[in-house]
């Protein structure tokens, strides 16, 4: 029988669960109850206290850095949880929005030694699940028991270790002919991952000869900039630049990988604008929610070029980690086409902060 979900589709449920607040089983060397700090409700804290241990706040070193608590593994570092900490105290130490209102959070005392494989896959699920980097996380002797009595996923961790950082498959879904202002030849292309998550889609212009590099487009969602003609960046014109491109050239590929905000997802992101607004530049305000510059993985990009039966492209973009990214993937960039538009009084510091910082070529 094969009814029984297999281990990514085990992760996709657990994902699923944290972002309700649900808790989740982790097992391994060290097995540990772990729940989202984002997600955490006043009950579900106060039942994780009554049953005593050490559980602590696991946080990246990304923000550790700027809560000034002391990292001992590398890129995570792991909080004491007091006895009388409160939902706000969790809340405060996941989430920078209040960092410059209250400064001093600490002294902290923070945990080191023993295996933290348990904790870095609970920040790498939190980080999937589009949440805040921060996980509540309490080792237990045995954990079967309290999963089977609350009904809670177990998470076997020799099994997710080698899933967690890779994609699920992606599969051709559906594809049908969609008109657009640009060219009447145009046709979308649905993606779905096996694991049931985000769905990613290609638009293709006209009928481009798969023996010859095509010209495309990796475009990540941006609901402010595609959408709402956001000034904040340069994503709508660029969508728009792409497209325009395509259709005078008769033939193109742009994918538009639902990877909104560089991969936290657009709560994420919004949050990241509203540091912006206290005067951080696009990628301190990534660090400190705890996040990477740019969480996204641009390899998916190439499984559809690949699916879809393309092997070189003329790549339009101005990011040269788009153009390696393609290149270790197995597809070939046969030339950089630059993408500069859209360039505004608001974005401008946006657009300098990316060449200086994320490498972007002018
Ligand atoms: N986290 C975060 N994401 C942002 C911000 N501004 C824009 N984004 C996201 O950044 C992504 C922009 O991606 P792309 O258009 O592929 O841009 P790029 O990596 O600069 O590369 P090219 O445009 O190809 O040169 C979108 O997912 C936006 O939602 C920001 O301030 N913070
Ligand atoms: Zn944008």
């Amino acid at each position: 029988m094969s009814f029984a979900p297999d281990i990514s589709e085990q992760l996709a449920r657990a994902r699923a669960d944290m972002r309700m607040g649900v808790p989740i089983m982790i097992t391994g060397e060290q097995s540990a109850l772990v729940m989202a700090a984002e997600t955490l409700t006043a009950e579900r804290l106060a039942d994780l206290l009554t049953l005593g241990g050490d559980p602590v706040l696991t946080i990246t070193a990304r923000r550790a850095e700027t809560l000034k608590a002391r990292v001992y593994d590398g890129d995570v570092a792991r909080i004491a949880l007091p006895q009388d900490a409160t939902p706000g105290w969790v809340q405060s130490i996941a989430n920078p929005a209040d960092d410059l209102r209250t400064p001093m959070k600490g002294p902290f005392s923070c945990a080191r030694g023993g295996p933290v494989d348990v904790h870095r896959a609970a920040l790498q699920l939190a980080k999937s699940a589009r949440l805040l980097p921060a996980v509540l996380v309490l080792g237990l002797p045995d954990t079967d028991t309290l999963a089977a009595r609350h009904h809670l996923t177990q998470i076997d961790l020799a099994k997710a270790a080698p899933v967690l950082g890779t994609r699920s498959p992606l599969h051709p879904v559906v594809h049908a002919r969609l008109p657009m202002e640009v060219s009447e030849a145009g046709r979308l292309h649905v993606f779905r991952p096996e694991d049931g998550g985000e769905e990613h889609y290609a638009i293709e212009i006209g009928n481009p000869d798969r023996a010859k590099p095509v010209l495309a487009r990796l475009h990540s969602a941006c609901f402010t900039g595609d959408l709402l003609g956001s000034l904040k960046c340069d994503c709508g014109p660029q969508l728009r630049a792409a497209l325009a491109q395509m259709g005078a050239e008769g033939q193109g590929v742009l994918l538009y990988l639902n990877q909104e905000g560089r991969g936290i997802g657009l709560a994420n992101k919004m949050r990241a604008y509203s540091l912006q607004d206290q005067g951080f530049d696009t990628v301190e305000a990534n660090h400190r929610l705890g996040f990477e510059d740019d969480e996204r993985d641009f390899r998916l990009g190439a499984d559809i070029l690949k699916s879809m039966g393309f092997t070189a492209v003329r790549l339009l973009t101005n990011n040269p980690r788009k153009v390696e990214m393609m290149k270790a993937s197995g597809i070939a960039v046969a030339e950089r086409v630059p993408l500069r538009v859209g360039e505004n009084r608001h974005n401008a510091d946006y657009l300098a902060t990316k060449a200086a910082k994320s490498g972007h070529l002018l």
